[in-house]
């Protein structure tokens, strides 16, 4: 009988392990409990779990040492306007998604292929803020005629990043590469002009929108001068060869010059918003590289670009959302009572001027070592529409695109640093490198609401009119009671 008094029968219905060893001609039972063993077995592995992860993280700020501070940097800085958790989740987000290859082989393999051109005599172009709206589009210009693009965005909070995501998803189903990273980031920018060998820099990084800059000035600064200075450091003094820079100003530099259309020769010293100072002050900042370093600078003056991927920031977009969740729409009236009009430009337009501001850029001149060879190009180019459209006019394209009137209220125009219009003469991008705007307002609104509709699966809330007439005044329609319309 087992010395225990517990029968076989009985330890093997309690889960115990019986064995019997033959010893000095004696029957030993010995009796193991299955929860000693388990207990034994999950401290070996226990151990070797914490072995083996603390080997890893040793290994791990051994060779990317960086990585560990850009954490830091993507949760502190970013555009704002969020809250905190977003914009945290979104850094631990971009840091899962970047850890796993950032400055390895495989990495440098990746950013490589994606900087290379693959037609013959094609440029290699790195983009910052290639996940925001006009950044997704250049890239994938550039990219569809055969050029080599790198992006990077630091996908902040500004406005909802999944959006964000969503066109580095886009960018990354045509073989472009958009990095999390921020401009700030000296030591990745060199380490990208070490990797891959840009000609061009296509920098549109920034932090926009007018009105915001009363709520988070700090943020233009550190984007848009801060930022600006890091990329035109990198070009100037770090890459070999220079690449020939082209980045994004803005119409806003007018401020408050009331001669019109408004052409590059016009004053730009009476800046309405802190943005608006922001850009003024990186053109002033582009002239010192340019005539310090022999950068080839291109500043381009946007206006009010608009269209499909774009800015949930902009009124336009954000007015589409209010009209069709049936929301109040406030339109700002000139202090004098005329309407605010903007040169609206159409994204494909803009594409446009982008791509032949790059192609005519011409070669910086300065090396390394600090001397340049000569003066290099230092160039700024209007990119408007040339035909400003009062902004109550842009909410009746809208209103009929989507089948539903606006809950309007008109208020004079805060004291936000807006202006009240704006009207751009492209005459110098025309000359130099063929720019001609041919979009209307109902044609580039029409295809935004295609993508809007679609983009946030509205089909089924909205009845579209089945084929409006761009160019006609709206038809009287049937009222659809579930709208409201007051004005
Ligand atoms: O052209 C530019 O340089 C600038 O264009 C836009 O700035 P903005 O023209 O102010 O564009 P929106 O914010 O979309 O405003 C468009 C118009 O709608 C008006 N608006 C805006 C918001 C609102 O609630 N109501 C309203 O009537 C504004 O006064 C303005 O006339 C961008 O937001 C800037 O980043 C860009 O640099």
């Amino acid at each position: 009988m087992p010395s225990s008094g517990i029968t076989a029968v009985d330890a093997a219905a309690k889960g115990m392990k019986l064995e019997r060893y033959a010893s000095g001609g004696a029957l030993l039972l010995r009796r193991a409990t299955s929860a000693k063993l388990v207990s034994a077995s999950s401290h070996l592995l226990f151990r070797a779990t914490v072995l083996a992860t603390l080997a890893l993280v040793f290994l791990f700020t051994l060779h990317y040492p960086s990585l560990l501070s850009r954490s830091f940097h993507l949760s502190a800085g970013g555009g704002g306007g969020a809250d905190d958790g977003a914009r945290s989740s979104a850094s631990h987000r971009s840091l899962l998604m970047s850890s796993a290859s950032y400055g390895g082989a495989a990495w440098e393999k990746e950013v490589r292929r994606s900087a290379r051109p693959s037609r013959d005599g094609g440029i290699s172009v790195l983009v910052t803020g290639a996940a925001g709206f006009v950044g997704t589009h250049c890239s994938l210009a550039l990219r569809a005629r055969g050029d080599g693009v790198l992006g990077l965005d630091n996908f902040n909070s500004y406005y909802d990043p999944s959006l964000k995501r969503a066109r580095q998803a886009l960018l990354a189903s045509r073989g472009v590469l958009v990095l999390d990273a921020d401009i700030n980031d000296a030591p990745l920018l060199e380490r990208l002009f070490d990797v891959a060998a840009f000609t061009h820099v296509l920098h549109l990084a920034a932090q926009a929108g007018v009105r915001y800059a009363m709520e988070a000035p700090q943020t233009y600064v550190a984007s848009n001068v801060a930022g600006l200075v890091s990329v035109l450091e990198v070009a100037a003094k770090h890459a070999d060869p220079q690449p020939a820079v082209v980045w994004a100003s803005s119409s806003s530099v007018y401020g408050l010059n009331t001669d019109a259309p408004f052409s590059e020769d016009h004053r730009t010293d009476r800046p309405a918003s802190l943005y608006a100072a922001t850009k003024k002050a990186g053109e002033a900042i582009a002239h010192a590289y340019n005539h310090i370093y022999g950068l080839s600078i291109t500043g381009l003056r946007f206006f009010t670009v608009y269209g499909p991927w774009g800015r949930p920031d902009m009124a336009y977009f954000f007015f589409a959302r209010s009209i069709v969740a049936g929301e109040p729409v406030t339109l700002f009236r000139a202090a004098d009572g005329s309407d605010a009009r903007r040169d609206f430009t159409y994204i494909d337009d803009v594409v446009k001027g982008c791509l032949g501001a790059l192609d005519t850029a011409g070669k910086s001149t300065g090396s390394r070592s600090g001397r340049k060879s000569g003066p290099a190009p230092l160039r700024v180019y209007n990119l408007g529409n040339t035909s400003p459209v009062p902004v109550t006019r842009m909410v009746a394209i809208l209103e009929k695109l989507l089948g539903r009137k606006a809950n309007k209220r008109v208020v004079t125009m805060p004291s936000n640093g807006d202006v009240p219009f704006t009207h751009a003469n492209v005459s110098h991008a025309a000359h130099d490198f063929g720019y001609r705007p041919t979009t209307s307002l109902e044609a580039g609104l029409r295809h935004f609401v295609d993508w809007f509709v679609s983009y946030y699966k509205l089909d089924a809330k909205i009845a579209k009119p089945a084929a409006a007439d761009d160019d006609k005044p709206a038809k009287k329609k049937k009222k659809n009671k579930a709208m409201s319309a007051s004005s």
